[in-house]
């Protein structure tokens, strides 16, 4: 249980996807709430600021149900912090945001920012104004060099379009991890074991940046165990049953029952897009050679 009043250094940013850039930051609080007997946190908010202002959904890569975890995962942080944005924090001056919410809320002994980050109304509050209020409330600060990888600077906007642009592998060496989708598996309409390939099925929720519907090479991750895969995403055209998207990976050499199990699917290779078939025997044969393409990559990988 975290007491309410403890000290706390804290990682100010929205933090969509967890990427490299994130990853320094959060190491950066943990260090710091060790050295001051504090707890470390990520102050972030429960909708994309961009979202509220401008109107326009911002998709994401980690879905709302997730974010909280995954920040906690691949931070290492102790808490995360979801405030509300709603327009008293909208319309809230930085100062007063740090002085009163960051400071007089929760506590804070250090604060810890990316050097492109902006906060308080009109985005008036930035590193330079951060660093000299936290000298004159004789608290902590720490602003932290943009993260680059081959001179591009990591960040969620970048990572997105790698993903829109099914491309995976960029997108993953940027997040220093790979994309993935995670959710409970539900029940399908039982097509799959018509044609001869059972797969797993899941929602993919509205709010995602999904990638371009397609065939994807996959790990499935379920019951701590990682499995190979190959993906489909979309609407199964063949079938004509709606266009309701789904993720459905079939995980090769595998006759386990995952109905209601939480998993997580890595995307980590695009191999085609998503086809209308004229019929299922063609289905099954670009099926066929998928799951030959995605052997042939694991085998690679291994080599
Ligand atoms: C690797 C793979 C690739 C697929 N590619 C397509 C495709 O290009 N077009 C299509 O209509 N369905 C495709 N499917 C089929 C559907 O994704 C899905 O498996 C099928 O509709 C069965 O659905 P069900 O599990 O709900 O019964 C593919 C399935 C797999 C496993
Ligand atoms: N490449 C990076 N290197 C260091 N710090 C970063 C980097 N990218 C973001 N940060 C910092 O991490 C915190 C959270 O970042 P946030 O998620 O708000 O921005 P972002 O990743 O740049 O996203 P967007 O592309 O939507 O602006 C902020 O303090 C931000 O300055």
């Amino acid at each position: 249980m975290i007491e309410k009043d403890a000290k706390r250094a804290i990682a100010l940013g929205y933090f969509d996807g967890v990427h490299r850039g994130h990853q320094a930051l959060m190491e950066l609080a943990v260090k710091r709430a060790k050295e001051n007997g504090a707890i470390s946190s990520v102050f972030t908010f429960d909708a994309h600021p961009d979202t509220v202002i401008t109107g326009q959904r911002v998709p994401l890569i980690v879905s709302e149900s997730r974010r909280g975890e995954e920040i906690r995962e691949r931070g290492g942080v102790d808490e995360v912090i979801f405030a509300h944005f709603n327009d008293e924090m909208r319309n809230m001056e930085w100062q007063k945001f740090v002085d009163d919410v960051l400071v007089g809320q929760f506590h804070a002994c250090w604060i810890i920012t990316g050097e492109n980050n902006h906060f308080g109304y009109r985005g008036q509050g930035n590193p330079e104004r951060l660093k000299a209020e936290c000298e004159r409330l004789g608290i902590g600060c720490d602003i932290v060099k943009n993260v680059s990888i081959d001179g591009v600077v990591v960040s969620s906007t970048y990572i997105r379009q790698q993903i829109a642009m099914s491309n995976m592998e960029q997108a993953a060496k940027f997040l220093g991890h790979p994309y993935a989708l995670t959710g409970v598996v539900q029940h399908g309409r039982q097509v799959g074991r018509t044609i001869g390939y059972r797969t797993v099925n899941l929602e993919l929720p509205p709010e995602m940046q999904a990638p371009p519907f397609g065939v994807y090479v996959s790990r499935v991750v379920a019951n701590k165990e990682a499995h190979i895969a190959v993906t489909n995403i979309g609407v199964h055209p063949t079938f004509g049953l709606g266009d309701k998207a789904c993720v459905e990976p079939h995980i090769l050499d595998f006759d386990g029952d995952l109905y209601g199990k939480l998993i997580e699917v890595e995307l980590l290779h695009f191999l085609r897009p998503e086809q209308q078939f004229s019929d299922t025997e063609q289905l099954k044969r670009a099926i066929a050679q998928d799951i030959a393409q995605t052997r042939a990559y694991f085998a690679q990988e291994h080599k």
